[in-house]
């Protein structure tokens, strides 16, 4: 177990480009998040949003540049990592608590865990005794067992694509109060949790913001340090 001092850096991205053929998705982006951070990404569709978090995630590699993640190849820092994307990566034929337990299973051999998937859930807002298939789920259920999913994992670091779409505003509130608890919470690394979210609801988000960037045409083009919110996490 590593443990991390709070200046460390959580993300590191430097003169990263990221080319599709021809076009390129991000351009020369450099940017340096310390763990505690909760960062907001905002902009236009095709801004280029999801292709840095999917670097960050290891689920792409930059044609130039580099990006570590926890000092690491963000591929071998994948545990601890967690991201929720559009697919909620869960399976419809069981119940909410079958596939968080499932999902646990996977992970039985990682880092002590204190959540266990009846929590997560209840976390969430889920009733984990729910006899319900998640086939059968609204969207704004899918959404929050996804995110119960990935908090199951004990992240250090959490990447979330457009975590409120779908959601209607309660849905939406008691989704940033669970990412504010998960700020809150120490990681069992001993780290400062941090967080990368996209999202084209910024008024939901920003409440939740230590540093606000807007993307265009793959490149940074505004960033808004939040000092109240970074006062308040450190
Ligand atoms: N696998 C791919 N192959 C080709 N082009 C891609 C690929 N992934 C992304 N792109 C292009 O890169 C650009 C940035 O895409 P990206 O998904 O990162 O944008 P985004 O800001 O997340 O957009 P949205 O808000 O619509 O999700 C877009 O023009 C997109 O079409």
């Amino acid at each position: 177990m590593t443990s991390l001092p709070a200046s460390d850096e959580a993300v590191v991205l430097h003169r990263v480009s990221r080319l599709y053929g021809n076009f390129a998705a991000l351009r020369d982006v450099s940017l340096s998040l310390p763990a505690g951070a909760s960062v907001v990404l905002l902009g236009e569709n095709g801004a280029g949003k999801s292709t840095l978090l999917k670097l960050v995630a290891g689920l792409a590699t930059p044609s130039y540049g580099t990006v570590s993640v926890f000092g690491g190849k963000p591929i071998d820092q994948r545990h601890r990592v967690a991201t929720m994307s559009h697919a909620t990566m869960l399976y419809d034929e069981l119940t909410g608590l079958e596939n968080l337990q499932y999902f646990a299973s996977l992970h039985a051999d990682e880092a002590p865990r204190p959540l266990s998937p009846e929590q997560a859930l209840r976390d969430v807002g889920l009733d984990p005794a729910l006899p319900r298939r998640v086939g059968d789920y609204s969207q704004g259920m899918r959404q929050r067992a996804s995110l119960a999913r990935v908090l199951l994992t004990e992240p250090d670091l959490l990447l979330l694509d457009e975590p409120f779409s779908n959601l209607d505003a309660a849905s939406a509130r008691s989704m940033v109060e669970r990412l504010r608890n998960y700020l809150a919470t120490p990681s069992v690394h001993g780290t400062r949790r941090t967080l990368l979210l996209t999202t084209h609801q910024p008024e939901l988000a920003h409440p939740l913001a230590s540093l606000v960037l807007t993307l265009r045409e793959g490149r940074i083009a505004e960033r808004e340090e939040i000092s109240q919110l970074a006062a308040q996490n450190s």
